[in-house]
């Protein structure tokens, strides 16, 4: 074929017309073939050897072999046997043509691989009409063939995590998003159980979920979209969006699809964390302080504990403002709120900047005879930080005036009371000469003891 011929090969779409090898030692088969092939609208090439056909096969691999048997040197049974065994022509589909058709010979032919057998002498209708099935076929199958690649290109290169489940909650597929999202080589995940992976209720209710498709596949739905903690391989969770569909092949499957939010979730925690801390002084706010002290305060109603509540005010801090400056005023208020969160030690302790020059520490479980004494160490430690205040009054440091207050709360009682009770101590701290501790004690409704 030369180059002309071999661009007429091209349909208008692009795609080549089917191209046949004939292979025939008789050159008038040959000839009859060819003409028989060309008529049908398909590109031909000829081989009157199996040395011959094999060189060429190779070169312009045929979409089929028509293939005589009986042929000197090498027959057609060995060529169709070398054509198989080498990858590059393997796959061509081999029709033999031959005079021998006893039983043996046929097998012998579709044992080598072939995928047809026509007996000689040629019905030429009959040979175009099972060329024509086997082009078929192989456009077919080439056809699924490249869907499948293109399926598996898709899956392989998504960025998101996929997995497909058994009904036993077996998995029998992961792609590698998914494995790396795990932390998973290929292949490792597939075998093992949804319950390795998951904690056991959200596992549970999953497998009910297969349990219900598989029973009824025509009443089956999407599980939809939900947020799922997944076991890492190193022990450690991770936080995915897990969206789950039903599909019904040989069997009931479930495609799951994995989307890691672990990042989304670690902002949506600290956006939550940045909420509860205060943004000059990094120690907890009056909202974060408020929820706190609701929660102790309904522990302490239940257990009968007492609850104190410290409230601190720097002295003078309007005049260290004057005379320093404002950013300086909030350098020496980031200090102090550093020296006060120190005191608070237990998991039910909590120190907040309720606002402005004003601190507010919480002791749960603690009486007021306590509470006086950490007051007192904080307050010894604001004053030891020698803050200079050159202009105050009352010492040439930054001190705090403080008030305490401890109630023992009761059904009826409300957090309120406790506050008024540290205001009005705190105030009188300051009346006193400030830099000094005034405690009082609330029992709820019943005012001040
Ligand atoms: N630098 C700074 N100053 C603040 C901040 N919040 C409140 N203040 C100032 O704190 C001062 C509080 O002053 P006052 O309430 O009059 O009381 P004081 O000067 O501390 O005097 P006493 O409480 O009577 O000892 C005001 O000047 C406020 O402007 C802040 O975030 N940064």
């Amino acid at each position: 074929m030369n180059l002309r011929e071999s661009a007429a090969a091209f349909g208008p779409t692009g795609l080549r017309d089917p191209a046949i090898l004939i292979v025939d030692d008789a050159p008038d088969n040959l000839a009859a073939l060819r003409t028989q092939m060309v008529e049908q609208g398909y590109q031909t090439f000829v081989a009157n050897s199996g040395e011959r056909a094999l060189q060429l096969a190779q070169r312009v691999h045929p979409d089929l072999i028509l293939m005589d048997i009986v042929m000197p040197d090498m027959d057609g049974f060995e060529a169709c046997r070398l054509l198989k065994a080498h990858p590059v022509t393997q796959r061509i589909p081999v029709i033999f043509m031959s005079a021998r058709t006893e039983a043996e010979d046929v097998v012998a032919g579709f044992d080598l691989g072939a995928v047809d057998y026509i007996g000689k002498p040629l019905r030429m209708a009959e040979v175009c009409a099972r060329v024509r099935a086997q082009l078929q076929i192989r456009a077919s199958s080439e056809t699924q063939q490249e869907q499948a690649e293109r399926l598996r290109t898709i899956v392989n290169s998504m960025a998101e995590g996929l997995l497909i489940i058994e009904a036993s909650g077996r998995i029998q597929f992961t792609n590698p998003a998914c494995d790396q999202y795990l932390g998973y080589q290929a292949d490792q995940l597939s075998g093992r159980y949804i319950g390795d992976l998951l904690n056991p209720l959200v596992a549970q209710e999953y497998l009910d979920y297969f349990a219900r498709h598989a029973a009824n596949p025509a009443t089956a739905h999407s599980h939809g979209t939900r947020e799922v903690i997944i076991r890492h391989r190193n022990g450690n969770s991770v936080c995915m969006d897990l969206t789950l569909t039903p599909m019904f092949l040989r069997q009931p499957l479930f495609i799951g699809l994995l989307h890691d939010i672990t990042h989304h979730k670690l902002s949506e925690d600290a956006l939550q964390r940045a909420a509860m801390v205060d943004p000059l002084t990094k120690i907890a706010n009056r909202r974060h302080f408020d929820s706190f002290l609701e929660k102790e305060w309904q522990r302490a109603t239940r257990t009968g504990a007492p609850l104190s509540l410290v409230l601190l005010d720097v002295d003078h801090f309007k005049l260290y403002n004057d005379s320093l400056g404002h950013a300086a005023g909030d350098i020496c208020l980031q200090q102090v709120a550093g020296a006060i969160a120190t005191h608070a030690l237990r998991g039910t302790d909590l120190a907040a900047r309720y606002g402005g020059e004003e601190f507010v520490l919480l002791f749960a479980e603690t009486d007021l005879e306590a509470a006086t004494g950490l007051a007192e160490a904080i307050r010894a430690h604001v004053e030891a930080l020698r803050l200079p205040h050159p202009k105050s009054p009352t010492s040439p440091w930054i001190t705090v005036s403080i008030g305490v207050a401890t109630a023992y709360p009761q059904q009826l009682d409300i957090t309120e009371t406790l506050f008024v009770a540290a205001d009005r101590a705190m105030y009188s701290a300051k009346e006193d000469g400030r830099n000094q501790i005034c405690a009082t004690r609330t029992s709820g409704a019943s005012g001040v003891r």
